[in-house]
């Protein structure tokens, strides 16, 4: 059987998505992977990449990934553009982060896709997970580790890229929590950890900076109960607090896990506007490598 003939299965049952973006990605992916193992059937899946996005067919698959030196995945022509990820607990300010920074021309800020995590098909994983982790979380964490990795590998169109966090946290903060907390059976943990050393063994996810917003738990609640997600209304003092020692752990005391990038610290406590005023200050370490690129 060759690996032409597995994704083909594989893809053919998400028909419905074929036009979306992932699965456009997907099928240039198929028909890389084809050309690589020597393949004749790629050139059926070098066909559907063309002819599915009108975006796509302006340049070659093959100049969009490659395999590195190392005999990793890598997308091609993204070096030269700078990747930073904001990192945080719940509700610590990133997404207001972003938004202050998208107002800087040369910048492209991509916020996380909750709205996809809050509706799949009409199914709601992040309202299932909170209500039954045990059974859900599984469910959730596979789903959020597909849509960041869509995210970190989708075109970049500026010189500089804000993300709102990462595949990394994905799975060194939540999927840990889960699974540490006892809400996550072995086996689920076992699967989504094999998938995760997969994906980062085989594919190069760029990252050049985090940004930590690190804020006390107690103020994460108070602008949690502002922003009012119906989801997240069960959410607990107790669970905000593991969440924030486990970001600790990994990016101030560098004892958990590895560390992709640089990590910048950005106390977040403050109100909004001496939180912009911060923002402005450490602009020049945020963007300093294309700081000629910007105007606000
Ligand atoms: N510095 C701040 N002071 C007070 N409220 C804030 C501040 N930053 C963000 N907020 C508010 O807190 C809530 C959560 O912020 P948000 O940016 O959505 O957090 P995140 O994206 O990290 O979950 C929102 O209602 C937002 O308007
Ligand atoms: O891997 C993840 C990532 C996020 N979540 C949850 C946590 C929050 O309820 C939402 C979105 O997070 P924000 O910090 O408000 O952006 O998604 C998760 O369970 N697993």
């Amino acid at each position: 059987m060759t690996f032409a003939y597995l994704c083909v299965n594989i893809l053919c049952r998400s028909a419905p998505q074929l036009y979306s973006h992932s699965a456009v990605t997907s099928w240039r992916l198929v028909a890389f992977r084809c050309k690589a193992f020597g393949d004749r059937t790629g050139a059926f899946f070098r066909t559907r990449a063309y002819s599915n996005n009108s975006e796509t067919k302006k340049s070659s698959y093959l100049t969009m990934l490659s395999y590195s030196s190392q005999g990793k995945l890598v997308r091609n022509g993204q070096e030269k553009k700078l990747v930073i990820c904001v990192e945080g607990n719940i509700a610590s300010g990133k997404t207001t982060c972003l938004e202050y920074f998208s107002k800087t021309s040369n910048i492209e800020v991509l916020t996380e896709p909750v709205s996809k995590w809050r509706n799949v098909r009409g199914h709601n994983p992040l309202g299932l997970m909170y209500q039954d982790p045990a059974r859900w979380g599984i469910t959730l964490q596979t789903y959020v580790q597909l849509t960041m990795l869509d995210r970190h590998l989708s075109t970049i169109s500026a010189p500089v890229r804000m993300m709102e966090r990462s595949i990394y946290s994905a799975k060194y903060i939540f999927v840990e929590n889960l699974y540490r907390s006892g809400k996550m059976p072995e086996v689920d943990f076992a699967v989504l950890s094999e998938w995760f050393e997969w994906i980062t063994q085989n594919i190069t996810i760029p990252v050049d900076l985090i940004v930590y917003l690190q804020t006390s738990p107690q103020t994460c609640l108070e602008r949690l109960k502002v922003r009012c997600r119906e989801e997240e209304k069960v959410i607990p003092l107790e669970y905000l607090e593991v969440v924030h020692q486990l970001y600790e752990d990994w990016l101030i005391k560098k004892t958990s896990f590895h560390i992709p990038a640089p990590v910048l610290v950005i106390s977040a406590d403050d109100d909004m506007q001496k939180m912009l005023h911060q923002y402005e200050e450490n602009r020049e370490k945020i963007i300093a490598c294309h700081s000629s690129y910007f105007v606000i």
